[in-house]
Parts: structure tokens; sequence; C-alpha cells
């Protein structure tokens, strides 16, 4: 049985459920195909109505959904509360601004008349992560439904409540059967619903590993697909930064979701003259952080939401360790119940650490101290991965350059990276390709069709 909660905090199983068998997973694929024709000939003004609705929904169930985020991924429930509110402000942008990305756009040709139309490919299946449960599915599926085509959700294994309420919060929003289905169905069931003639599309946010695999069986069966991995992102800090800011966002960029997040300030780069102020600063905002039960209201850093992902973070911190690198905070394995992982911060991290290769998954900061801008650059740009990254200067033109020179699919001046509705979002190199949000989000999954009348 692997679709099963486990409390990150209890270590106790909330809840086990049977995955669907061949006949089930059939009975979803059909009624997503039927469900198809009917909502993509749906109008536009309609399906942005519902998805007005189904923003609604979610700001009146938000304390009822962040509790079930925080009981079985164990982050914080005031982030997982601004988890929902930032899905329903995603409905809320697509809604109001749909039809400006959708519109038939006219392309002035020697044509009677010629243009582009956007129309919808038939279902997409997205693959989501637990991390963010609610946030990663709004961000694929509204932009996908918006644009006529259903979907299917296959959900990580520890979030199955979540599951089912975002099935039924888009039923009572009136996205009818089969437009938004979930599949409870275990990995190796994947492949044939990659390979069904029903689904025509395949989004996957989660780990390089499975995106490897997907983007392999997709490929084979000659399906779009959108990846969102994993991110090593850089936060370079500036001889010249507003180290009081650079701090306060330093904290949150790299601890939210108890470190797990993708687009996580993993790397901390910082120019050496100011290194010692920076890292004093941050290392008493750290310390202060309170671990514990993610629901007291008081409680900054929860669990980390699987035993192996605490046990993968620790052996990798240990790596450094044995490597040179210094533990300045945390760094030690807690005892007792609860998959909790301390606060840590790791200085002196050195190529051939496993920090410096990997992506670290977890509440662990990796310092690297670095001469000037180039170098800066050259360790930033040196990652596999090419998610965000963060550059913190007083020199507004000087940040740009080095942002704009950042091998990633974001770059963020005097700010934390985020992912924003209205701008794109995904990465470059081993972070994966193509876009969610805004108006490359939304035409990610469409037929971008040449219609020309001679
Ligand atoms: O884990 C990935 C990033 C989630 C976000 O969009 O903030």
């Amino acid at each position: 049985m692997s679709i099963r909660s486990v409390s990150p905090l209890s270590e106790e199983v909330l809840e086990s459920v049977e995955p669907m068998d061949g006949s089930a997973v059939e009975a979803a694929l059909r009624q997503t195909a039927e469900a198809s024709h009917a909502w993509a000939a749906m109008s536009l003004d309609e399906r942005c109505r519902r998805l007005g609705r189904l923003g609604d929904r979610l700001r009146a169930n938000r304390d009822e959904a962040a509790e079930c985020i925080t009981r079985e991924m164990g982050k914080c429930l005031h982030e997982a509360r601004a988890e929902i509110e930032k899905c329903a402000w995603l409905c809320d942008f697509y809604a109001d601004n749909a039809h400006r990305f959708l519109s038939d756009e006219g392309i002035s040709t020697e044509a009677r008349k010629s243009y582009i139309a956007y129309q919808p490919l038939g279902t997409v299946l997205g693959i989501m992560p637990w991390n963010f449960p609610f946030w990663q599915v709004i961000r694929y599926a509204t932009p996908a439904l918006t644009a006529g085509n259903t979907v299917l959700l296959k959900h990580a294994p520890n979030v199955p409540a979540c599951a089912r309420m975002l099935e039924a919060l888009f039923m009572e929003a009136g996205f009818g059967d089969g437009v938004f289905r979930n599949l409870f169905i275990e990995t190796e069931q994947i492949r044939p619903v990659i390979e069904d003639s029903r689904v025509h599309a395949v989004t996957l946010t989660g780990s390089e590993k499975a995106g490897r695999i997907v983007a392999a069986q997709a490929g084979a069966a000659l399906k779009k697909t959108v990846l969102e991995l994993g991110g090593s992102d850089p936060f370079i800090v500036l001889d010249d930064a507003d180290l009081g800011a650079a701090v306060e966002a330093a904290v949150k960029a790299r601890f939210q979701a108890n470190g797990q997040s993708c687009i996580a300030a993993k790397r901390f780069i910082l120019q050496e003259t100011v290194a010692d102020r920076f890292l004093a600063a941050f290392s008493e905002q750290v310390e202060a952080l309170s671990m514990g039960d993610p629901m007291d209201p008081q409680v900054t850093l929860g669990p980390m939401a699987r035993r192996d992902l605490r046990d993968t973070l620790h052996e990798q911190v240990c790596d450094a360790i044995d490597k040179g690198a210094r533990p300045l905070l945390g760094c030690e394995l807690p005892e007792g119940r609860g998959w909790f992982y301390p606060a840590s911060i790791l200085d002196g991290v050195a190529p051939g650490m496993r920090v410096w290769e990997e992506e670290v998954f977890g509440p662990v900061v990796s310092v690297i101290r670095v001469r000037n801008d180039q170098e800066a650059l050259a360790v930033a740009n040196g990652s596999p991965y090419g998610l965000g990254g963060s550059v913190w200067t007083r020199e507004l033109g000087r940040g740009e350059d080095l942002a704009r020179r950042l091998a990633s699919g974001g770059a963020y001046i005097n700010t934390m990276t985020k992912s924003d509705p209205r701008m794109p979002f995904g990465g470059i190199k081993r972070s994966g390709y193509g876009r969610e949000l805004g108006a490359f989000g939304l035409r990610e999954f469409v037929n971008i069709k040449t219609v020309w009348m001679a």
C-alpha cells in the first residue's frame, strides 16, 4: 500500500488509500475524455466564471484546506493558509486575463484573413508533489482547464486528503464530472496512463529522477511535457547589500515550507567582505526559529514531510562536515517523535561535497564565500540546476547585470525568488523546461493553430 498519508509530527498513519484498479482507471480516462468535448465547447466566459467560483470556494474553505496541508505534510499552518490564498489569487488572475491570452491573434499577411487560434489539446495529466499540495495543482490545472482541456491528477501518495479536497472544490465550483479527476494510482501505473491515447500531454513537478522517467515515457508516446524539477538556487549577497533586508528575506527564502521548496535559496554566496556580518545577523534570526507542532501559531519550523527525506538531508550534511564544511548551527539529528530537522548552517561549502552538487531539500543553508561579482556568478552558474536566484546589492545596475547573466529561469534583485501568477515560472538545465503561470503558462497546453483564408 503506497498511497498513505503519515503524520510527519506523530509518525502515525492518517489514512491508507487503496490504489485504483485497471477498470477504475479506465473509467476515469473514459469520463475525462467524454467530459472534454462539452468543456472545450463551453465559452471562455463561462469557463472563467467557474474559475472565479473556484477562487471563492478556496477562500471560503481556506482554514480547512490549510489544516489538511499541515496535517499531511507538516508545513506551518500560517504558510498553508497563505498557500490557499495564493491559489485563489491565481484563479482570479486567469479569470480576469484569460481572454487577453487566448483570444485569436490577427497576423498581417497577404491572406484575406490570417490569425492564430489557441485551442485545447484534450486531457492533460499532472503528476504533482506534496510540498505545496494545493498550489502546485492549481498552478497546472487552472490554466489547462481555462484553455479548454480536462485534467487528470496523480498527486503525491502522502497527500490523498488534499487531493480529494481539491477534486471536491472543483466540483463545487461547477467544473462537472470528469473535468478535473483524481487518479489514485501507484507509480508503476502511470506509464499506461501516459501512453493512453485519451491523454494528450503531461506536466510534472517533482524530482529530476521522476522528470527523466516521465519525459522518456511521454517522449516515446510523442506527448508534450512540461517539467518543473529541482533547484539549487543561489542567494548572492554583494558587498553593498542592505544586509537587514537581505537577512530577513534569507530566512524566509531558505526555511519556508520547512526548507522543502524547489525555489528555496539553497546556496548562500556571500562576498567575503560582508560574509561575517551577514552570517552574524542571519544566524541570530535562524536560531530564533521555533521548531515544533506546525499547527501551533508560535511555531515557525515544522517537521520534514517524510523520514527518508530527513535521512537523505542528514547524510548530505554529514558528508559536507566530513569533507571540511563547518557546522555553524544545527546539523544534528534530533531524538524523539516527528521528522524534525533543526535549522542548520554549513559554512565553507566547497566542490565535491554533496550539498554543493545536489539539491538540498530541507532546512539547511550552504555558505560559499567569494571575492567578487565574477566569482559569485561562476559559483552560481556552476550548478547543474537553473531554476531561480537572487542578487542583493544597493547598486541596481550591478544587480541587474548579474541577474541577467544568471543561468536560471528566473532572477530577482533585492527580493527572494518567488512565483507570481502574472510572471512565467520554470527552469533551465536540470531544473526542467516549459513554463507555468502568466500568459506562457496558459499557452503551454494549447494547439497554437494557424488559420489562413486566401
Ligand atoms: O516547490 C516549488 C515552488 C513553489 C512556488 O511556486 O512557490
